[in-house]
């Protein structure tokens, strides 16, 4: 059979022939990502190189599963690994700051666009790819997460604490189940939505904790993988599927959904004059700011504002209240640090009503080190987050952990714009930082003068690090102290778990943020 005679039969079964024409592409394909790919010579599992079909597999059918491989991965392949066709992912601390790095030198980091097709918010801080562009957008936010600015805000959130820690209170009087996971959700979507914008959302008005965006929040992040690898997912979602229907499938969702229309509502009536921004005594909420701001016209547009709400209730709102609940949990499962821990604050807070400022919190020891404790726990953002350096980088392990069996160390060049990233959770948990890592062992912060250990500082790493760090950190630790210690002052030992135990958060899946797919929430009785 001659050529001619193949083509004409192909063309007699074109489904053959296009079958065909696919496998043929695939093993091409293969071939290419496997042996003369720009990364070929990084080592890593076959399949993941070959298709992305397996991070689908393991990430949205089986629901967040990727990340848990990466420890197996890194022990049969070494410290830098290559994860899928295109990207890196690294296990050793002493390789953070040169992937997270900072702009000194003129680094520059832009964002992974594979990874932001899970969050498509282009107009934001966190979804803006460009290393300059995030610059611009960057410098918009800080004046008003500073430092300085953040302590303007210990009376309104003390405000919310009390506000929310009284609806706790009241169910001592009923014996009823509080559930805590709830609660502080609601606590930090006020806290953040007023502090920032001005709007009393009044989620702390709530008895029973209901509406509540803990789940609508879990719900978005949830769907997260599954739009990085289809992306219009999220446009058919938020544009063309009715809300009703989003309802019957995910009722998490369309509240989540209603939210945001909302806070967009409220940015087009400002911008159409039918309302004015809310104004607060003495200082800018971060409209204010960044309408204000000596910046370009296009980062003032409606859409610029509209996602950076998004972004910062987005971003503010679960990662707080993730962190205070965890602590809740970890107090009443170890008696023995929540003793130590009310001993410290009883001292330090004669009156229970009148709490100190944060910077005061800040010097008690203990609590410090609880909070980190916490946040090595709570981890912030569980999943992977790429960064895409300018330059190229070369990587020569660190440590004899890090070296090949034979003793030798790994060398790696590492292409420039190559995608790499490490994850917070895999750091948190490292025995040789953090030795017996399962445990809640705040003591593990502190030395015996009652410094905070500032070596473990090497692979800590909840705000991330670098130029597209947490921009909020500032304002969470304010938040943090504030409320873990008035939560810790005023119900003491009064609580105790119910039906709650380590299951409730201990890492199962990668849902974005750390998370048991299966969880209640932490749920307490008080006395
Ligand atoms: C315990 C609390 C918090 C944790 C653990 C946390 C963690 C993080 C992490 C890991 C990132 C980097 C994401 C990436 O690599 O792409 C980030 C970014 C960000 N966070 Fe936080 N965050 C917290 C609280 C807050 C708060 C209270 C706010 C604001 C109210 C906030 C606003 C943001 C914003 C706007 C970004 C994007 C920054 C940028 O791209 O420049 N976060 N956060």
């Amino acid at each position: 059979m001659g050529f001619n005679d193949i083509i004409a039969a192909l063309g007699a079964h074109p489904f053959i022939a296009i079958g065909l024409a696919g496998i043929t592409y695939f093993f091409l394909l293969a071939f290419y990502r496997l042996y003369l790919h720009p990364l070929a010579h990084i080592p890593g599992p076959k399949l993941p190189i070959v298709t992305y079909w397996y991070e689908f597999y393991n990430d949205v059918i089986l629901h967040g599963k990727t990340l848990e491989k990466y420890p197996e991965w890194h022990k049969k392949y070494g410290p830098i690994i290559r994860i899928n066709p295109n990207e890196l992912h690294s296990m050793d601390p002493a390789f953070i700051d040169t992937i997270y790095a900072t702009a000194s030198g003129g680094r520059k980091r832009d964002k992974s666009s594979f990874f932001l097709q899970a969050f498509p918010l282009y107009d934001s801080c966190f979804g803006t790819i460009d290393h300059d562009l995030h610059r611009v957008r960057r410098a918009s936010l800080n004046p008003f997460f500073s430092k300085i600015n953040a302590r303007k805000f210990e009376s309104d959130i003390c405000h919310y604490i009390n506000k929310q820690f009284d609806q706790i209170e009241s169910y001592s009087k009923t014996g009823e189940v509080c559930n805590l996971s709830l609660a502080f959700a609601n606590l930090s979507i006020d806290i953040i939505t007023y502090v920032a914008f001005g709007w009393d959302r009044e989620y702390t008005s709530n008895r029973d904790f209901i509406p509540n965006l803990f789940g609508p929040l879990r719900s978005s992040m949830a769907l997260s993988h599954a739009m990085r690898h289809i992306p219009i997912l999220y446009k058919l979602m938020s544009e063309y599927i009715p809300e009703s229907i989003i309802a019957k499938l995910d009722p998490g969702m369309s509240e989540f959904i209603g939210f945001e229309k909302q806070i967009y509502r409220t940015v087009d009536d400002v911008f159409d004059g039918k309302q004015t921004w809310n104004k607060l005594e003495g200082r800018k909420t971060v409209f204010q700011e960044i309408l204000d701001g000596n910046f370009p016209a296009q980062e003032k547009t409606k859409e610029r504002l509209k996602e950076g709400a998004r972004e910062v209730i987005g971003a503010g709102a679960l990662t707080t209240s993730t962190a205070i609940t965890y602590l809740s949990y970890y107090l009443h499962a170890n008696p023995s640090v929540l003793a130590k821990l009310y001993a410290e604050l009883e001292r330090a807070i004669p009156d229970p009503t009148n709490l100190p400022s944060s910077t005061e919190l800040e010097t008690l020891p203990y609590l410090n080190a609880c909070l980190h404790e916490t946040l090595r726990f709570s981890t912030g953002i569980a999943s992977r987050c790429p960064r895409v350096p300018h330059e190229s980088l070369l990587y020569t392990s660190s440590t004899p952990s890090f070296c090949n069996p034979s003793g030798k160390q790994y060398t790696y060049a590492i292409p420039a714009r190559t995608p790499i990233s490490t994850s917070a959770y895999h750091m948190h948990n490292n025995p040789d930082i953090f030795p017996d890592p399962g445990a809640f062992r705040p003591e593990r912060w502190l030395d015996e003068q009652g410094n905070r250990h500032k070596e473990l500082d090497v692979g800590f790493m909840p705000f991330s690090r670098g130029t597209r760090s947490c921009v909020g950190m500032n304002l969470a630790w304010v938040v943090m102290h504030l409320e873990a210690a008035a939560f810790v002052r005023r119900f003491g030992h009064r609580l105790s778990l119910f039906e709650t135990g380590s299951e409730e958060v201990d890492f199962d899946h990668d849902g974005f943020e750390v998370g048991h797919s299966s969880s209640k929430g932490v749920r307490v009785l008080v006395n």
